[in-house]
């Protein structure tokens, strides 16, 4: 049965049958007992910042050849203790908080993402406001960012106006309009609100601009987010087990 939705309108959120979450909420009570949930996030948030600047560095720099296969073995070597016992992909990880919209991971918003900028987003009067800034590893034309990861960045900044709303969706259609360049190392703020409500048929639109200049728009978009049908859930999220819902037995 779907229980819930992502609070920020993510994907709905499924519970499933009682045995697979709760055989996997003990270990991680245990694990949040050692580390506390709140150390566990800021360590995760840590070495996503660790991961980060690495990216960034590593598709910056110009050290010699010779240093690049030396890093590439050092970075083996970090690795390979997390390699070591890592989650089943249809178990969340036992940070997150799907029902709280914490998603640790999500490859826009997640702290603890080598792929996030991050986007950080908050609800303003019920308007999406968000901030990132982009550093070169976003590199598209020279010195500007992707236009693919422009996209990345109003796609999550309209669902989750879609989510706040009170009517998450997932993505089936974004319309991109690229009107000038969107530089990198620059604070950048985007914005969306939702503009039609049609059944299960959500229509947001949302803007990307430099923080410095709001009023110029580099980036226009338009999503179209469609609500599942619980049949829809069951389907495409049902066995995901979510260690971290509350208990039937409290
Ligand atoms: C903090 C977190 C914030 C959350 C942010 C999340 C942002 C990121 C969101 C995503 O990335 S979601 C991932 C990318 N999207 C997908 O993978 C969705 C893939 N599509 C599907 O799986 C199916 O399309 C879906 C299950 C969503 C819907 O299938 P249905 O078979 O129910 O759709 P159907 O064809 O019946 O259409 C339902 C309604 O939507 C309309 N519709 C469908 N596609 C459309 C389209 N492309 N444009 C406009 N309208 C569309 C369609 O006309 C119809 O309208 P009516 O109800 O009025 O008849």
């Amino acid at each position: 049965m779907c229980r819930g939705r992502d609070a920020a309108g993510g994907h709905p959120v499924t519970d499933g049958e009682k045995t697979p979450a709760e055989e996997h909420a003990p270990a991680t009570r245990r694990l949040h007992a050692v580390d506390g949930l709140l150390g566990r996030r800021e360590a995760i948030s840590e070495l996503g910042d660790a991961l980060r600047l690495l990216v960034e560095y590593a598709t910056t720099t110009e050290a010699p050849t010779e240093e690049l296969r030396r890093a590439a073995e050092r970075i083996r070597q970090a690795a390979a203790p997390l390699g070591e016992r890592v989650r089943d992909r249809e178990v969340l990880p036992t940070a997150d908080d799907l029902l709280g919209g914490v998603r640790m991971y999500n490859p826009v918003t997640g702290s603890g993402s080598a792929l996030a900028p991050p986007l950080h987003i908050a609800a303003d009067n019920g308007v999406a406001v968000g901030t990132c800034t982009l550093g070169m590893a976003f590199e598209g034309p020279p010195t500007y960012a992707h236009g693919g990861v422009s996209a990345m960045l109003l796609d999550q900044m309209l669902g989750y106006a879609a989510g706040i709303a009170g009517h998450p969706g997932m993505t089936v259609r974004l319309d991109t309009t690229y009107r000038k360049p969107v530089p990198l190392l620059t604070p950048l703020r985007l914005t969306a609100t939702v503009q039609d409500i049609d059944g299960r048929r959500v229509t947001a639109t949302g803007q990307l601009t430099t923080a410095d200049d709001p009023d110029t728009v580099l980036v226009a978009a338009t999503g179209v987010f469609i609500a599942l049908r619980a049949e829809q859930a069951r389907r495409l999220f049902g066995r995901v087990v979510n260690t971290n819902r509350p208990s039937r037995a409290g």
